[in-house]
């Protein structure tokens, strides 16, 4: 699905969000949105995803203006709670249900997502069983059952510590990769993650603090992904000078996160 944003300026009681932003996102590209927090890309996810109406400017989704929200666009937060009375398969199965699907159809397609995110075997565990990791799989799984054609990820890793946070966006990877080519969701990911950006992103746009205006782009779609991002530390170094945070700094945050305080 291709999205457009034309001309998008948001404003909450007369609180400037969005500043005249526009872009194209193209059929099965994945755009990460890093900035300020409080800048305003959450409001620009839910734009997309037709929960919030811009003040002025549009919103298309291959070339149809957004008026709601739709099954095609999923979105997906970082607490993205399933339901704790049912069990991992039931949650993912829930999704097919809400699209009419029969229940057993649904429970065998909720079987085959929950193995490629890894949860073989841990069908009929209940979310409180097992670990943020895991119910994140799940959740990623319930994302991806309905093959929606934009995924909306707002900070969808951000609770979970940083080893598994990887292991999570190795996952959302694969499982963008697995989609039949041509019909690879567009994903637009909200995160504040630089490296998850570097890793997960065709293109990251860089916002400024409210009103939000694209301060840069980087286009990274010719570059082959590993989780040693030696390569992009001059695009890091320079993503970080436009977050207005100094690399020492930074080193010294992951040396906090590495060792649990
Ligand atoms: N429904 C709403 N009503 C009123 N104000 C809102 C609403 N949604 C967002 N805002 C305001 O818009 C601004 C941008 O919020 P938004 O959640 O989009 O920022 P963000 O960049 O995603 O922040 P963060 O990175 O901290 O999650 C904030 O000041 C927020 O208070």
């Amino acid at each position: 699905m291709k999205l457009s944003f034309k001309n998008i300026q948001k404003s909450f009681s007369g609180l400037h969000v969005i500043d005249d932003f526009s872009r194209d996102i193209g059929q099965g590209e994945l755009v990460a949105l890093v900035g300020p927090s409080g800048c305003g890309k959450s409001t620009l996810l839910h734009i997309a995803a037709g929960l919030e109406t811009p003040t002025s400017g549009s919103i298309l989704a291959d070339g149809q203006p957004v008026t709601g929200p739709h099954p095609e666009r999923t979105l997906m937060f970082q607490e993205n709670a399933l339901y704790p009375w049912l069990t991992l398969e039931q949650n993912v199965a829930l999704a097919l249900e809400f699209q009419k699907v029969d229940k057993k159809s649904a429970a065998a397609q909720a079987r085959a997502w929950l193995a490629k995110v890894n949860l073989s075997g841990f069908e009929t565990y209940y979310p409180h069983q097992v670990s943020g990791g895991m119910r994140q799989r799940a959740a990623l799984a319930r994302a991806f059952i309905s093959q929606p054609k934009a995924l909306l990820l707002d900070e969808p890793f951000g609770a979970l510590d940083a080893l598994t946070r990887m292991t999570l966006q190795d996952a959302l990877r694969t499982l963008i990769r697995s989609e039949v080519q041509g019909k690879a969701p567009t994903v637009l990911l909200v995160t504040h993650d630089v490296d998850e950006a570097l890793f997960l992103a065709d293109r990251i746009l860089v916002f400024s603090a409210r009103p939000a205006t694209v301060l840069k782009e980087f286009n990274l779609v010719h570059h082959e992904k590993t989780h040693d991002l030696s390569e992009f530390s001059a695009i890091r170094r320079e993503i970080l000078c436009l977050l207005g945070i100094h690399a020492e700094q930074d080193e010294f945050a992951k040396t906090i996160e590495g060792v649990g305080i």
